[in-house]
């Protein structure tokens, strides 16, 4: 296997297939980009199949318009025995202006497992730079308030 990559980019153009009622690009839309980008992240990192086992804390800072450049880079900012915990962020902007600005942002979590869905050893992410240990030592502050939001919603799956 080549050296695990921590970061991936998609870029394309936001297609009329994407609008939703209101003329800019559907939230599921952006969701499901986010979902592959976060995916070929999780993939290039360990080298296997991933599923997604959680996403959350997305906010959609700004609309996308059709025709607008998208850009959704996804990124590691931690690694479990299994799971990498990757930060991803959308910009999009005119491809004639390039006036980029960010539009979405939220955490995923991707899960490596092999053919029966087991889940499976990742290598490990390393945090080197002081920005990668401020995302890392935030990635561990996320995991303890998604315990405590798990045990307070735990009463609406039983
Ligand atoms: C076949 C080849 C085709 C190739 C073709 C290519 C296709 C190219 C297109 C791809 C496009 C994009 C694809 C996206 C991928 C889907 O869309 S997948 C569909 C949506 N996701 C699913 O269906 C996943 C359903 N869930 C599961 O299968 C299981 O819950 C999981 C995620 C495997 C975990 O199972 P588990 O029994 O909890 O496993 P366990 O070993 O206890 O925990 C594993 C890790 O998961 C973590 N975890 C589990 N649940 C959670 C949670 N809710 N929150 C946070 N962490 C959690 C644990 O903390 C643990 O972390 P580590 O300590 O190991 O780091």
């Amino acid at each position: 296997m080549n050296k695990p990559q921590r970061d991936v980019t998609l870029r394309f153009l936001a297609e009329p297939q994407d609008v939703n009622f209101g003329g800019k690009v559907h939230g599921g839309a952006v969701m499901k980009w986010i979902d592959l980008a976060a995916y070929a992240c999780a993939a290039g990192w360990s080298g296997r199949y991933c599923v997604t086992a959680y996403a959350g804390g997305i906010r959609f800072v700004a609309p996308i318009h059709v025709g607008s450049l998208v850009e959704v880079e996804a990124k590691v900012i931690y690694t479990g025995n299994s799971s990498m915990h990757i930060a991803l962020e959308v910009n999009a902007c005119d491809p004639k202006s390039l006036n980029r600005r960010l539009t979405t942002h939220c955490i995923v979590i991707m899960v490596a497992v092999d053919q029966n869905g087991q889940s499976e050893q990742v290598p490990q992410w390393i945090p080197k730079t002081e920005a990668d240990k401020k995302q890392h030592a935030s990635a561990v502050k996320l995991m303890e308030m998604r315990k405590q939001i798990g045990e307070e919603m735990q009463i609406f799956v039983e």
